[in-house]
């Protein structure tokens, strides 16, 4: 089939050239026309564990493409996927839809034959009607354009395993039996045929499973982590803990991870995004579950700074913190909402001066941190540290050799906010280390 996939930054980009890698011929575009240049000389223009690799091959036998031009992409085929941003609006709890809403005016004047506009960016319940309403009467191919909502559930760092072998597939639609329905089916019959749960809806709900999924992973989370901080001040162990709450298959331990808690372009902004929409349902009082997730995920990133008062003083300027870690998670540049980059600067606006690491964030984070200090080899960053941070559990810190170090900074302390480091290991090399969660030394 031929299809393009509007919008190419990690979900599209990632969907692009996976439905290449399915046997379609795909067209991406974007209206970041460095973005396209880099995707058509076979490059992602992030950091994507096996994502280079598809789009080289896909692009190489040029059934990947990329575009600048929404009349190009409208003209290329009649099934259109969406993956723009839908961030989180400045000020406000609720979700910018002005990308999603733009890229639809854009390419509606160009339709002029029947299509289908399959949505994958995530929204707030009570999108799809609107940017139906929209599409049609922009269109001159007007009510033959139809609407479908097909949310994504990927994970960063396992984004292109996670479009190819997804545990599920949504699928929402206006009637049942659509027209929309049969492209849809034939666009993913490989992964239908692999025998992947596929749930045909209505829009409502496959725009709500999306925010739904998410909200329940951030409470998951923050779940665990409101353990930790009753494990904080009963002397009990987090980690110990959630893996006997693990053993639980109702539970599991899956996304139970105690540490510093959720960042990332999607969590914090579709758990706020969901509750604000609520509040405009009138259905206030079943979110409250998860404002208090939001408020526990703040704690940690607060109880950190604490901690770093607690090893340091009242005061911390002029004091030397390396901070181990800039992207949100590890295997990922991201660093959107990154609770490692939030508490760096946090620090350095306290007076502290903080030089950050991270194996492949750097340069993200230079343009939005500009204050920061950033060292790439991580035993330089280290060096002359009166504290170093762990905030993002990267491989390399997780086992760095706590010996290699010891003899490199003014000082031997370290917290571990992402509970990953061997503390008795830590512990013979003569370092002060705590743990978020965790029992301190002697207590
Ligand atoms: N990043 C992820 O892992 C996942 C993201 N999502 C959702 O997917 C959507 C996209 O997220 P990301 O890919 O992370 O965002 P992103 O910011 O990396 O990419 C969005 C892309 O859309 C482009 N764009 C903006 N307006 C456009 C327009 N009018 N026409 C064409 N292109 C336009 C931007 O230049 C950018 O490259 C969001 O709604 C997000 O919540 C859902 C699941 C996973
Ligand atoms: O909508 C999205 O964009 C995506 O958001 C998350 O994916 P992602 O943000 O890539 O990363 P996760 O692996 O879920 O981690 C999110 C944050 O939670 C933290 N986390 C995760 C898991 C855990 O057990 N503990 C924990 O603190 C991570 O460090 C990270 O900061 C969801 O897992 C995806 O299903 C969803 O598609």
């Amino acid at each position: 089939m031929k299809m393009t996939v509007i919008g190419c930054g990690y979900l599209g980009a990632t969907h692009a050239a996976c439905m290449a890698e399915l046997g379609h011929e795909v067209l991406g575009m974007d209206s970041d026309i460095d973005k396209v240049a880099i995707l058509n000389s076979g490059r992602a223009p992030f950091f994507e564990r096996d994502l280079d690799a598809l789009i080289t091959r896909h692009t190489t036998t040029g059934r990947l493409k990329f575009t600048a031009s929404h009349q190009e992409a409208a003209a290329f085929a009649d099934l259109h996927f969406i993956g723009v941003g839908t961030p989180q609006r400045p000020g406000s709890d609720s979700y910018d839809l002005s990308h999603l809403f733009d890229a639809a005016l854009r390419l509606a004047p160009h339709l002029s034959t029947p299509a289908v506009i399959a949505v994958k960016s995530t929204v707030p319940v009570g999108t799809a009607p609107r940017l139906a309403e929209l599409l049609q009467a922009a269109a001159p191919a007007g009510d033959q354009v139809e609407v479908a909502w097909n949310p994504e559930f990927l994970r960063e760092s396992f984004a292109v395993d996670d479009t190819l072998r997804p545990d599920r597939l949504v699928l929402g639609f206006q009637n049942t039996h659509s027209w929309a329905e049969s492209v849809l089916r034939e666009a993913f019959a490989k992964i239908i045929d692999s025998g992947t749960a596929t749930i045909v809806t209505d829009w409502a709900t496959a725009e709500l499973a999306k925010g739904a999924a998410n909200s329940f992973l951030a409470t998951k989370i923050s779940f665990v982590n409101a353990m930790a901080e009753v494990c904080e001040k009963s002397g009990a162990d987090v980690t110990k803990l959630a893996d006997i709450l693990g053993h639980d298959h109702r539970i599991g331990r899956h996304g139970m991870r105690p540490g510093l808690g959720f960042g990332g372009g999607c969590l914090p902004k579709d758990l706020r995004g969901f509750i604000a929409r609520a509040g405009e349902l009138d259905a206030d009082q079943a979110v409250g579950i998860l404002r208090e997730a939001d408020a526990v995920n703040t704690r940690r990133r607060r109880r950190v700074i604490d901690l770093a008062h607690q090893e340091l003083g009242a005061d911390l300027r002029g004091k030397r913190i390396t901070v181990w870690g800039a992207s949100f998670k590890p295997e990922t540049d991201d660093i959107r909402d990154s609770p490692a980059l939030d508490i760096a600067q946090k620090l350095h606006d306290l007076g502290a001066y903080v030089t950050v690491t991270d194996p492949q964030a750097l340069d993200n984070a230079r343009k939005l941190h500009p204050d920061l200090d950033y060292v790439q080899d991580l035993i330089a960053a280290t060096e002359d540290a009166d504290l170093v941070l762990h905030l993002t559990e990267w491989h390399v810190f997780t086992h760095i050799d706590p010996k290699r170090l010891a003899t490199r900074t003014t000082s031997r302390k370290i917290i571990d906010a992402r509970g990953t480091l061997d503390t008795d290991r830590w512990r013979e090399a003569g370092w002060m280390i705590r743990t978020l969660g965790r029992p301190s030394q002697g207590e």
